[in-house]
């Protein structure tokens, strides 16, 4: 099938060049030239596990190819994916500038029948909005066409993102036609074989249910946040608790991990939106409201146990900070827990020595050259010197440190572990001081 993608980050590469390893001839545009410059020598500019190498072999066996004409990019699909941003606008609904402009650029330049897929995460009515934009650019140039529009919400994670959409727990197919069904499903054919994974409704329920998932994920992150900072104060194990639970099937294991709050480009702006949405309609959703507030205040829950621990006043104090990135396996740092840690601990004096597999570019390009953030080299690098450590980010070479050299290289033998990593005692008979979430502090 011949298709094109609009939009070229996380979901718009990850799609186009998943569609592509499956035999698809798939053409992706983007408004950016020098990520299609980076994109045409098969370089991307994004940390994603896997994604370089399928965009390589795939520009290599000419199934995938990058552009920046709009022209060109309409012309090409009889599938046309939207995959551009959504972020808040000022009052956190969803900014749709991006997705509208993208749709009249396919008004602009169809020719012949196409189908329109949104696979940005939108609100509900949005597939409206297109198919209006997309009629009146076919009016202004006098155009009779027939064209059909669709919702296909994406559910890949940042760090996971090529195994999540060659290997999707479900495909949210939205459509009022027969025609874009029958399409949408051909296309996803190799995607299920093992079992039926496509989930066919209205556009506006595809469109809210994709909300929905990331509403329910963030509700029980928050939830077991509170949890946590109530288990503490009761003398409790949150992660006994967490897996006390866990084992209930309805409940399950995933997502229940209390730490520094979820961060990423999605969960913040997607509860915002859906919020938005909710007030538009004269519908409140409260649970919504405190699962945002408590996000808010748990991302400084390291910098309260710090305060409580050095004083208010932290000039001249160093501290050394494990992981910049919002989780692991990504170099992303968008609403990130280790942002709002690190801009707290400035206002009040500190300098941050901060170490990241893969985020310290995007860190550098975020902060540029300040004389209380230094970037270095590895983590034990980071311990030098510093009056603390705090663990923002679990990525997998943190979760088994030299301890006792742990102790060596700190000024103050003191960890603030936001993630949980390490078996309190453990830590504690190595002669550190250990602060975690959840967990009896000491
Ligand atoms: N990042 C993620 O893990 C996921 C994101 N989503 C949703 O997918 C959408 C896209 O997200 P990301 O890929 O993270 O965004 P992104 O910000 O990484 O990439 C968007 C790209 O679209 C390009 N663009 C903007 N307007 C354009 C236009 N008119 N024509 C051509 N290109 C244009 C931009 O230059 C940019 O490269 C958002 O709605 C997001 O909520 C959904 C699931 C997962
Ligand atoms: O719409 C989106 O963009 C995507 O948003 C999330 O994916 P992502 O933001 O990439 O990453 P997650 O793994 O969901 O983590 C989000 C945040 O929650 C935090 N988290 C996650 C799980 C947990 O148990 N506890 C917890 O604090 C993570 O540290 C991270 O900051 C969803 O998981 C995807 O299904 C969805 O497609």
């Amino acid at each position: 099938m011949k298709i094109s993608v609009i939009g070229t980050g996380y979901v718009g590469l990850v799609t186009g060049s998943c569609l592509a390893e499956v035999g698809n001839n798939v053409l992706c545009l983007d408004l950016d030239a020098a990520k299609i410059e980076a994109l045409n020598a098969s370089s991307i500019t994004i940390f994603e596990p896997g994604l370089q190498e399928l965009v390589r072999t795939n520009v290599a066996a000419g199934r995938l190819h990058f552009t920046t004409s709009v022209q060109e990019a309409v012309a090409f699909g009889q599938i046309q994916f939207i995959a551009v941003g959504t972020p808040p606008d000022e009052d956190g609904s969803a900014d749709m500038q991006y997705v509208l402009a993208a749709a009249r650029s396919i008004g602009l330049h169809m020719v012949e029948e196409k189908l329109v897929v949104n696979k940005s995460t939108v609100p509900v009515g949005t597939a409206e909005r297109v198919r209006a934009a997309i009629a009146e650019e076919l009016a202004t140039r006098d155009v009779q066409l027939t064209w059909h529009v669709a919702s296909n919400p994406e559910f890949l994670k940042e760090g996971a993102a090529v195994e999540d959409f060659m290997r999707p727990d479900r495909i949210v197919i939205g459509t009022d036609s027969d025609f874009a069904t029958d399409l949408l499903r051909e296309l996803y054919v190799p995607f299920q074989r093992n079992h039926e994974r496509l989930v066919v409704m209205d556009i506006a329920s595809a469109e809210l249910t994709k909300y929905a998932a990331n509403a329910m994920l963030a509700t029980r992150i928050s939830f077991m946040n509170e949890l946590a900072n109530l288990a503490e104060k009761l003398g409790a194990d949150i992660e006994q608790v967490r897996r006390g639970i866990g084992s209930d099937q309805r409940i399950g294991y995933h997502f229940l991990y209390a730490g520094t709050g979820y961060g990423g480009s999605c969960f913040p702006k997607d509860v915002q939106a859906l919020q938005r949405t909710a007030q538009q309609v004269g519908v409140p959703l409260r649970v919504l409201e405190a699962v945002e507030a408590t996000n808010n205040a748990q991302k400084l829950v390291l910098v309260e146990k710090l305060v409580a621990r050095f004083g208010e006043n932290l000039r001249g104090k160093r501290f050394a900070m494990w992981g910049l990135a919002f989780k692991p396996n990504t170099d992303d740092m968008r609403a990130a827990p280790s942002r709002a840690i690190m801009e707290r601990l400035w206002a009040l004096g500190a300098t941050v020595q901060a170490y990241d597999p893969v985020a310290m570019d995007e860190a550098r390009r975020l902060y540029g050259d300040r004389a209380d953030l230094q970037l270095v080299n590895s983590p034990m690098d980071a311990l030098k010197g510093a009056d603390a450590l705090l663990i923002v980010t679990e990525w997998k070479p943190f979760k088994s440190p030299d301890f006792a050299l742990m102790k060596q290289l700190l000024n103050q033998p003191v960890v603030f572990d936001g993630r949980n990593l390490y078996d309190p005692a453990r830590v504690r008979a190595a002669g550190l001081e250990y602060f975690s979430v959840g967990r009896a502090d000491a």
